[in-house]
Parts: structure tokens; sequence; C-alpha cells
């Protein structure tokens, strides 16, 4: 393949979810200067929820928004810095104050059936002349045309590249297929794809995401991550080096960190285990994870069931404080049984 894909990288963001939004500057100066040296083209850095995320609702981030993103600025010699930002949780005035730090780079996030509320955050991403991404979460819970249709809003707010978001790791990779390719033959925008890893389809599905059209694909270090992670950056590298795809990253460095630096700086081993398969299975968001393992332990019940109830109630980012209320519940069921 001549084309060359972009990777987005999401060790400093997705990854701010797998150990609790506690990475320190230290920490984010050191793996932003293994990533540009490894030549990734866009590294992410904000709090695991975006701008404005660190609250009482999503984790208190250990470091400020502003060194958070100043601090991977300050690190990088190729590489542009990108922000996340959900429309609610972040503010047009969080991105001026990003875009004035130096992110080059905002993805615009929604639900997957709730593009409407990106059009103000959309344009002003394109007037702060960024490169302005639309992030279509959870994309599991959309039928491939409905997803289409919510990305041909972004696209008519102006957004470059419209990515499906497999935030629960729950896709097939037929599911990957039809999503991924209904939009390369409707859109005339990139297309990105965003996987995690909770099925074990993280680097299967990017790579059916690149064959069906896809232009930008994320990943992150060792799959730091929320649930078990995200595509592995190292992974994924090495598979599209032996399948001829073309892209800017160098597999030994990129190896190198996830092991000698990555790895030794998890908190939990971000890996499929019983909890993280359940993300996948019952279609749960991915950073609900931690939340629910918590919530298990508090009230004595068993954090899958917390995350099987939760599926069927078809919670969306931003309702971390249900799981408090169903473990509550389950534990009271429990006492009755
Ligand atoms: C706010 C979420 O963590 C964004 C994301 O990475 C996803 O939905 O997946
Ligand atoms: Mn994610």
């Amino acid at each position: 393949m001549t084309k060359k894909i972009i990777i987005n990288d999401v060790t400093l963001r997705d990854g701010m979810h797998a150990i609790s939004h506690q990475y320190s500057v230290e920490q984010i100066a050191e793996l932003t200067q293994l990533l540009d040296d490894s030549g990734v083209d866009i590294i992410e850095a904000t709090h695991g929820d975006g701008l404005g995320g660190s609250s009482l609702q999503f984790g208190l981030s250990k470091e400020s928004e502003d060194d958070i993103i100043r601090t991977t600025v300050e690190n990088v010699k190729n590489a542009k810095v990108a922000v996340l930002l959900l429309p609610g949780v972040g503010t047009i005035d969080h991105l001026k104050n990003a875009h004035n730090l130096g992110a080059k780079v905002v993805r615009v996030a929604t639900h997957c059936t709730e593009a409407d509320v990106s059009e103000q955050h959309i344009k002003a991403g394109l007037s702060l002349g960024m490169d302005t991404v639309g992030f279509l979460m959870m994309s599991h819970r959309a039928t491939p045309e409905n997803l289409l249709e919510q990305a041909k809003k972004m696209e008519s707010y102006g957004a470059e590249t419209i990515y499906v978001v497999d935030s629960a790791g729950a896709l097939s990779m037929d599911d990957v297929r039809q999503r991924v390719s209904l939009f390369k033959e409707n859109l005339s925008t990139k297309i990105g794809f965003h996987a995690h890893n909770n099925l074990s389809l993280g680097v299967a599905n990017s790579i059916v995401a690149i064959q069906e059209g896809a232009d930008r694909v994320d990943a992150s270090l060792a799959g730091m991550g929320a649930g078990a992670g995200n595509a592995a950056l190292e992974q994924l590298v090495a598979v599209m080096n032996k399948m001829e795809i073309s892209h800017n990253v160098d597999l030994f460095k990129v190896m190198d960190a996830a092991e000698n630096v990555m790895k030794p700086m998890m908190v939990r081993p971000v890996q499929i285990d019983r909890l993280s398969l359940m993300l996948g299975y019952t279609g749960v968001y991915s950073s609900f994870l931690l939340f629910a393992e918590r919530a298990g332990k508090e009230y004595g019940v068993d954090p899958r069931e917390i995350l099987m109830r939760i599926g069927k109630m078809n919670a969306v980012g931003g309702q971390e404080d249900w799981i408090i209320g169903i473990a509550q519940e389950l534990a009271k069921e429990n006492q009755m049984t």
C-alpha cells in the first residue's frame, strides 16, 4: 500500500484512564520524547476525558491541564500535539487555551448518535486553523447507516477527518468493515479508526479499517488505555510492516519504549482479563473498568454484574456515577436472596 497511514498516538490521553489520570509531568515528558523520536505523527495529551475532564465525576488529574499540554508541546520536535474535546465537558475557551499552548489538532468527540452537539466546537477548531477531527464514540451502538448519518453532520460542520471510535472494544471485524467502507463510499473527509482491545481485536480491527480506506489509526505504547487498552502501537507497527502498509514509525524504538518505559509505569496491567473482556462482551465504555472494579470491592459485588447491568442500561460516557447506584442495588438484591 503506497498511501502513508497517519498514526495518532493516545498513550498520554487514553492511557490517562488506565493510570487514573495520574501521569506526572516527568512521565509525560519522557513518553513524549520517546514517541516523538519513534516517528508517530500525532500525540494526543489531555485528561482521559479530554479538556475540562479533571473532576470528581471523571477523576482528578495529578497535573493541571495546562501542564499536561505544555509539557507535551515542549517535548515534541516533529509530532503534532492533539487535544480531545467532549462538548459539554470542555468548552471553546478550553480549546482556545489549548491552541495558545501549542496544540495543533482537535478531536471533537460525541456519543455516536449525538453529532449535532459538535457543530460549534468543530467550527471553532477550524477557525483556529487546527486540524479538526470528528470522533464518534461508542460506534457499536449505531447501525452503520445511522453512524454514517451522524458522520455526515460532522462533515457538514467542516470536520476534516471523521473517526469510527470503538470505545467499548465491542466491534467485530465485519462491524468495522461495514462502518469504515460506508464512510469511504459516502464521505469526502479523511477517515480514522480508534480501537479498544477488549475482545482482542484492537490490531486486527485497525488493519481492517486501513484495508477499507482509513487514513488515520490510533494506537498506544503497550496498548496503554482504558479497558484492555487500545491497539498496541508496537504490535500494530509490526503487522503493518509485514503487510507493507506505509507509515512513519520505527518498530524497534516503539518496542523498546513499550517494554522498558511504558509497562513499568502501569499501575494495573493493561490486559485482557475477565473484567476488561466483559466490556467488549457487553458493549460498555472502556473507561468504566476501574470505576466498576472499585465499586465492586466497596459494595462486595461481582464487578461483572455491574458491567452487565450498565450495558443493558445503554450508559454513555459521563454516566460513571450510575456505577455506584448499580453496585448498591446489586448489594441489596444479594442480601435479599
Ligand atoms: C472520552 C473517551 O475516553 C474517548 C475515547 O477514547 C473513546 O471513546 O474510546
Ligand atoms: Mn478510547
